[in-house]
């Protein structure tokens, strides 16, 4: 496939997702994410990290907030996107959830700048589709491949609903996979898909 084709192809498979993901009902967002959470937080890698980037959730994403204040009790590291500018995503860090106002596309984020420009231990990504072996479409600013390619974190995790799990994804080489994905049923390690060099 062209590099054209692939967009394409992407662009479609992200309309279809979005379409699916915008009829959820509120209710089950909230029970759902209540189960991601709970899962999210029992994990060793997470349990582990000193630091951690995790997405804060607008819409039908997976709901991040349980998540992120059960962090900040935790006494780690939290730190949350900020769009620097386009597919410029920094992290900065938080010691509160009341830090966070509305940002650019309507997305939470640090009213005050505080720069966490570490490696995070862990990062947590949102997304728009997945595959069971990693591989991850977003909203398309290619955001958290070009972080994920500038900081070297370990483990990259992705909270979905069941439903976003597809069976392909059509994949650029910048694409980064995650290495595990929680959703509302399990804990799916990843494993690279048969045809990509380990
Ligand atoms: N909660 C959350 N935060 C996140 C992401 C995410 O997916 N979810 N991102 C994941 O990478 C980054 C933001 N990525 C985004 C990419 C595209 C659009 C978007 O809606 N684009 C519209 C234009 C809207 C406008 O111009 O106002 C579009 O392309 O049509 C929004 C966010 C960083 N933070
Ligand atoms: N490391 C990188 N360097 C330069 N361009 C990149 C990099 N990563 C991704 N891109 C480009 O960004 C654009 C969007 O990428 P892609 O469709 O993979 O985004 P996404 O994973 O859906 O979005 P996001 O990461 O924001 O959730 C593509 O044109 C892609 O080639």
């Amino acid at each position: 496939m062209t590099a054209d084709a692939t967009t394409q192809a992407k662009a479609v498979l992200r309309r279809t997702m979005l379409a699916k993901r915008a009829v959820l009902s509120a209710d089950d967002v909230a029970t759902w994410s209540q189960a991601i959470t709970a899962r999210a937080l029992d994990l060793p890698e997470l349990e582990e990290a000193r630091s951690a980037f995790v997405y804060v959730s607008i819409e039908r994403e997976v709901d991040t907030r349980p998540l992120l204040a059960a962090l900040l009790e935790r006494d780690i590291t939290v730190a949350v996107p900020f769009i620097a500018g386009p597919g410029r995503l920094e992290a900065h860090h938080i010691t509160s959830l009341d830090h966070l106002t509305p940002g650019r596309y309507g997305i939470p984020a640090p009213a005050h700048p505080s720069p966490f420009t570490d490696t995070p231990d862990v990062c947590l990504t949102p997304a728009v589709a997945l595959t069971e072996h990693g591989e991850r479409m977003g909203m398309g600013g290619g955001y958290y491949d070009r972080y994920l390619a500038q900081h070297h974190t370990g483990v990259i995790i992705a909270l979905a609903f069941e439903m976003q799990i597809v069976p392909h994804i059509p994949t650029e080489p910048t694409d980064r996979r995650v290495n595990t994905i929680v959703t509302d049923r399990r804990v799916i390690r990843c494993s690279p898909p048969p045809s990509a060099p380990s």
